[in-house]
């Protein structure tokens, strides 16, 4: 009652196919529940990140899909099968974990092939894996060094050849990046995305690296507190987060939440605590409470004064673009990052927007405008408040 493994070589197979099937699934430990995933399709060779703040139930997750944690409620499918008495080894799963040791003492090749010995897969057809396997991570001229005679990211290379040894359909990694320094990370993630789509193998990939999560998923699972908060692709998740949490923990956001204030120019204008600003949304009734994110790198900024406000008219700047005037303000902190300048506009006492720009903006002290465009507010909650 297993799935069949796939052949590395074997064609890409269609995308959109569900390959592994969650629902209601429930795991904790000691009674506690930690993890409540309602549902949760993942498509055949998709590269699907876990993605959440430490504690949020990503390795329980895994582990359940694993089965070494084994639910308390509902069910996990790979093509069809029910998991739920099917044992690890015979999930069709290749595993690569953060602390998934090698074993110090047996050369790369041995360590390779240790999975196919314990599956009993004869010598032949075992050296002939463990060849394609150390060929598809480049490592074949390693093949009889010790781990400790390799480098951080060849020593991942071989953990991830130990596991596509096996021909697994799914391939489970947990943090597998982890322990390699910001330039190896960057580059194994390449090698890993590569790798995937070369073999169309599914991957469900954890981490709490939004930037690991972002460049190599086709789609980001956001968890929180044990729960699915968002599933979509990368840009999905990046311009439409579906809740604060979401807009919070992937890249930066302005998250304003406000009260109707009246409207001028089709606009509703909020009360963000004792700031006034022109929100971009139309139609927020008077005392409607709303929350919207803005993203920094669309909040843009100009220096005040000239022609009142920064709006052309005169041949003075104007906003790029489709960005309108929103409010207006002093800068209140202002840095180089390398990449671009990041600075803190001051609204009010209490409220201030913060925008990412190329260009230099004025000093910390000077009075300036800021605007974006209608189509950047992204509305997180939008609630009927009685007046
Ligand atoms: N073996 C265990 N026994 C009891 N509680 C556990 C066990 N493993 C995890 N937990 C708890 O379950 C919750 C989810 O843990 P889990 O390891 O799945 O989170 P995570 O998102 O992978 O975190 P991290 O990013 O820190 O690895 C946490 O509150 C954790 O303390």
């Amino acid at each position: 009652m297993t799935s069949s493994p796939q052949h590395p070589h074997a064609p890409h197979p269609p995308l959109d196919a569900p390959h592994i099937e969650i629902d209601g699934l429930a795991s904790g430990y000691e009674g506690q529940r930690v993890l409540d995933v309602d549902r949760l399709s993942i498509r055949r060779g998709e590269f699907l990140s876990v993605l959440g703040p430490s504690g949020c139930g990503k390795t329980t997750l895994l582990n359940s899909l694993a089965g070494f944690v084994r639910p308390t409620e509902g069910r996990i499918t790979i093509d069809g099968v029910d998991l739920t008495d099917v044992p690890t080894h015979r999930r069709g799963l290749g595993l690569v974990f953060q602390n998934y040791a090698l074993f110090p003492h047996m050369t790369v090749a041995d360590n390779v092939a240790y999975g196919l010995k314990v599956r009993r897969v004869e010598r032949a057809e075992r050296t002939e894996r463990v060849t394609e396997a150390l060929r598809l991570v480049g490592l074949e001229q390693y093949a009889a060094r010790r781990p400790k005679q390799l480098s951080g990211g060849q020593q991942q290379r071989v953990a991830v050849a130990r596991a596509l040894a096996t021909r697994p359909a799914v391939l489970l990694l947990d943090e597998p990046l982890s322990n390699l320094d910001a330039k190896l990370r960057r580059e194994m993630r390449v090698e890993l995305r590569e790798l995937q789509q070369r073999l169309g193998i599914t991957m469900v990939f954890v981490t709490h690296d939004q930037e690991e999560a972002m460049s190599l998923s086709d789609r980001i699972a956001v968890m929180n507190g044990g729960r699915l908060e968002q599933l979509g692709t990368p840009t999905e998740i990046y311009r439409t987060p579906a809740t604060r949490f979401v807009a919070e923990f992937i890249g930066a956001a302005n998250i304003l939440d406000g009260t109707g204030a009246g409207a001028a120019d089709g606009t509703t204008t909020l009360a963000v605590g004792a700031a006034r600003l022109d929100s971009g949304l139309a139609g927020v009734r008077d005392g409607e409470a709303v929350t919207v994110a803005v993203r920094p790198e669309r909040v843009a900024v100009l220096p005040a004064g000239g022609d009142g406000d920064g709006e052309s008219g005169n041949g003075e700047a104007a906003f790029p673009g489709e960005s309108v005037r929103r409010g207006s303000g002093i800068v209140g902190y202002r840095a180089f990052t390398g990449e671009a300048w990041q600075t803190q506009i001051v609204v009010a006492e209490g409220v201030a927007i913060n925008a990412r720009t190329a260009e230099e903006p004025p000093e910390v002290g000077a009075s300036v405008v800021f605007g974006w465009a209608a189509s950047d507010v992204i509305v997180l909650e939008r609630a009927e408040k009685v007046i």
